[in-house]
């Protein structure tokens, strides 16, 4: 049948790809082809070795035409998390990956691959957007906390999660298997790391103790290598501060802190030609920057992430690969055309291994 072709095709281009990208030898690839072929005849689907699991998570990194951070795509380390096949067992995967790539503030890229879909079903799903995130509640004054977080904080307390009620509640682990009912598991005491914020000079947040957690790890997005699809597949990098400064706490639908960073730095609020909101932004973000490298952990600012993207078009070229790239994703939100990336065009062309978005486990 025509899937079954389609899954043909992508597995040999897969296979044919990564076998000359890892310096085989054509009778190893043509060899390795065969095999592949002969299972996906046999029994409709294939299995990765974890050579190829480990370039193709790499290959989809490099592909990932919206990140600005591509340039180390083949120093991700893969952690094989095939083998999972209960909650409890996914759930120490994932506290596995959260101590490896957090390593004390020196933040390790990693992914952890868990077992694909089989016969259509999805065999392992996470719920949350990020392994770490803070919860959101709704009440009659507005929402206490990430209003990005409101319906998987309403969906963790319908599994019968409570969160003390705080702005910066660290949600559970959310982990399905089998399409069966979800559970939720705390996060470990001392397993999340996080970055108290303050300003080298300012007293920028009076009152409002504001922090953040140190290591990004997106959770909910799926990732295709070959035509396989792995519905769960946690990645995670290190952060550029723009992220924290210039969205997470600054956008009005988020923490929307800018108001009381402009009172607290004596602003003229009252007017837009003040651009009270822009030198709100930029002290915010220096506090960000500033207190992850006190506490010696990882983090970029836009510049240096800017310039190590060009190392990395740079590098495709000469590999005879063309950067693909979305620039509305790739210009950061803070001073964007003070980067080449502002300067340059770039082709948004889908390619494949890739990370894809996936309906909301909890919608
Ligand atoms: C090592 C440091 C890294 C940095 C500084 C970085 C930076 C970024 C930033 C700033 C974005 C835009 C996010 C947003 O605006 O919401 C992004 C997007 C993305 N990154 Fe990276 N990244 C890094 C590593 C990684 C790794 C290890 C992977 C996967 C293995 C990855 C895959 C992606 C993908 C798939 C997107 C698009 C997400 C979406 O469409 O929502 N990145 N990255
Ligand atoms: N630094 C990071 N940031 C990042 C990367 C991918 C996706 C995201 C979250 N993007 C979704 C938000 C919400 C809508 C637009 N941005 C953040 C990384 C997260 C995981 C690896 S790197």
């Amino acid at each position: 049948p025509a899937a079954l072709d389609g899954l043909r095709q992508e597995a040999e281009s897969f296979i044919r790809a990564c076998s000359r990208e890892r310096g085989l030898s054509d009778a190893e690839a043509e060899r390795r082809w065969a095999e592949v072929r002969g299972q996906i005849e046999a029994t409709g689907t294939y299995a990765h070795t974890f050579e190829e699991l480990e370039h193709g998570a790499r290959m989809a990194w490099r592909n990932a035409n919206r990140c600005i951070g591509r340039l180390f795509w083949n120093r991700l380390h893969v952690f094989d998390a095939r083998a999972a096949d209960t909650e409890e067992k996914v759930f120490e995967a994932l506290t596995r990956h959260i101590a490896f790539a957090t390593n004390g503030g020196e933040i390790r890229p990693s992914i952890t691959i868990f077992r694909p879909a089989q016969d259509g079903g999805e065999q392992v799903r996470i719920w949350n957007h990020q392994l770490l995130r803070y919860a959101g509640y709704e009440g009659e004054t507005g929402v206490v906390g990430d209003p990005a977080s409101v319906a998987f904080t309403q969906a963790c307390r319908s599994l019968g999660w409570q969160g003390d009620g705080t702005p910066f509640d660290l949600l559970p682990l959310v982990v399905q298997v089998r399409g069966g009912a979800p559970r939720w598991f705390p996060l470990p005491e001392g397993l999340a790391l996080e970055v108290p914020l303050a300003h080298p000079e300012i007293d920028l947040f009076q009152g409002f103790d504001t922090k953040w957690y140190a290591v990004p790890i997106i959770s909910d997005m799926g990732l295709e290598i070959g035509g396989i699809s792995y519905s769960a597949a946690p990645f995670n990098g290190w952060y550029m501060g723009t992220e924290i400064g210039a969205r997470n706490l600054s956008d009005e639908s988020r923490y929307n802190l800018l108001p009381l960073i402009a009172r607290n730095l004596g602003l003229d609020t009252s007017s837009n030609a003040s651009l009270w909101k822009d030198r709100a932004l930029v002290e915010l973000n220096v506090a960000v920057l500033h207190s992850f490298k006190r506490d010696g952990v990882s983090i970029v600012d836009h510049h240096t992430a800017a310039q190590q993207f060009g190392t990395f078009q740079r590098n495709e070229a000469r590999e005879g690969r063309e950067a693909t790239g979305r620039w509305s994703w790739l210009i950061p939100p803070l001073s964007p055309a003070t980067t080449d990336i502002f300067h340059s065009r770039f082709e948004d062309r889908e390619l494949s291994p890739k990370y894809f978005y996936q309906r909301p486990a909890y919608l």
